[in-house]
């Protein structure tokens, strides 16, 4: 049995089953394209057999560099954006206690990010509310040149720098960029900064395997070498050869890509554990960047569950019906917490007296799904067995492959993201960029 269970039958009675025959040759021959790279994009394939090539010895690397950062600080800023931010945000998410703060002993460094915003606010209180603790950086950029990132590592740099000397400050900040590009890059060498690299040939929405990921990772004590043994099987598991009904990969991408061809054209990714938000912001980034092109692509959305059955559950089950349900179900909760019996029962809860929350969790997710499948909302059902390292390394690989796949058979380059430069030009005109001169007349004269 795969680790990861796809299962796609509610979406019959909305597809007939030769909808699904009918793209299920498609999406194995995407899943080739992906492993012989004849697609295009073919130079952003590293990510598809990263997993396995990551060795012990990069992951001592890894964690030592971690080990060593959280021995000098207290609180650790992680500054990135987008794929430079999300995985590592996604999955200390889904590890952490959400409560953790209010715990008086913390025994690892506490990791905040800054540089995924411009909102002055965000870096001014992140700043005065760390001032009383031992302060270190990483940070993360790709390209090297992100406006974002770039102005949060400005401050922050500036702050350890106050605080500490250059010189102490070089041990304290850690960069994770291009092998040879870009202004962190130049930055870090001149600095002396200890630096990791993003390999040329993976694209930041699937770089959470790298130092991208891990680094951030390993500092709050996550175990990253679980999160790629994880990736490293589900590798196995969606691989060109493996056959359809046991490649949940295949599945996932036949299901939502014969949806789209008959009108589905949003796809709302729900979970039910708010631990698992930001995996969906990272699943959005993934999918929205490699598939929202060329006037085509499914809109990658999503809700956190049960809470969102009271705001967003009237659109799902009566609005407009262009909607896919992706459900990522959690098989056990990791603490167990009862319902007791109340002798007055003046809630008239008895009825629940001696079950588990989770499994009042779990008839909620199935009460949900017939309700929305009856409302017309086809639903796509993706089960792991737990919340933990190996299990989130192999959902995220999972989502990776399955997204790969999806845009070759929509017939996108899913590894490239022209569009998100047009903002950065405005942006760059309006804040009056040295080159952006007379575009910055022609947009101030708009607004
Ligand atoms: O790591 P970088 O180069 O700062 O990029 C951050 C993010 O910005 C984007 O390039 C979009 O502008 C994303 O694709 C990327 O994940």
């Amino acid at each position: 049995m795969s680790i990861i269970k796809v299962s796609i039958d509610k979406i019959y009675g909305i597809l007939e089953p030769v909808d699904l025959e009918l793209i299920k040759e498609r999406v194995e021959v995407s899943n080739r394209m992906l492993s012989d790279g004849s697609g295009d994009g073919n130079d952003f394939l590293g990510w598809v057999d990263l997993p396995e090539q990551i060795t012990p010895a990069q992951l001592d690397a890894v964690n030592d560099c971690a080990k060593s950062l959280a021995s000098l600080a207290e609180v650790i800023v992680v500054i990135g954006i987008g794929g430079s931010y999300l995985g590592a945000k996604a999955v200390l998410e889904a590890m952490s206690d959400p409560f953790q703060l209010l715990h008086k002993k913390q025994d690892k460094p506490i990791v905040l990010f800054a540089g995924q915003n411009l909102s002055e606010d965000y870096l001014y209180e992140l700043l005065a509310a760390t001032k009383p603790y031992k302060l270190a950086a990483i940070v993360i950029s790709k390209s090297g040149t992100t406006t974002e990132p770039a102005v949060a590592f400005r401050i922050v740099k500036e702050e350890i720098e106050t605080r500490y000397g250059k010189a102490e400050a070089a041990k304290r900040i850690v960069a994770v960029t291009d092998a040879k590009r870009g202004a962190l890059r130049t930055l870090a060498t001149q600095e002396g900064y200890a630096t990791f690299v993003i390999p040329d040939d993976i694209g930041g929405r699937y770089s959470v395997l790298t130092p991208v990921g891990l680094l951030p990772l390993a500092v709050a004590g996550i175990n990253i070498g679980e999160l790629v043994r994880g990736a490293q099987d589900m590798a196995k598991m969606t691989a060109a050869d493996v056959p359809f009904d046991e490649n949940p990969a295949v599945q996932y991408a036949a299901a939502r890509n014969a949806l789209y061809k008959k009108g589905y054209k949003i796809e709302i990714l729900a979970s039910y554990d708010p631990r698992l938000q930001y995996v969906s912001e990272w699943w959005k980034q993934l999918y929205g960047e490699s598939e929202g092109k060329e006037g085509k692509g499914i809109f990658p959305a999503s809700v956190t569950l049960t809470a969102d059955l009271h705001s967003m559950g009237q659109y799902i089950q009566q609005g407009e019906r262009t909607l896919i349900e992706t459900v990522i179900s959690v098989e056990k909760p990791r603490h167990s917490l009862k319902i007791d019996s109340d002798p007055d029962n003046l809630d008239g809860l008895n009825y629940l007296a001696g079950k588990r929350i989770g499994e009042v969790n779990l008839m909620a997710e199935m009460g949900t799904m017939l309700a929305h499948v009856d409302g017309g909302v086809p639903n796509i059902r993706i089960e792991i067995p737990e919340l933990n390292e190996y299990y989130l390394g192999a959902l995220l690989y999972f989502f990776e492959k399955s997204c790969g796949i999806s845009g070759y058979t929509l017939g996108v380059n899913p590894f490239d993201q022209p569009g998100v430069e047009a903002y950065k030009k405005n942006m760059f005109a309006l804040l009056g960029k040295p080159g952006y001169e007379d575009e910055g007349k022609l947009l101030r004269a708009r607004l």
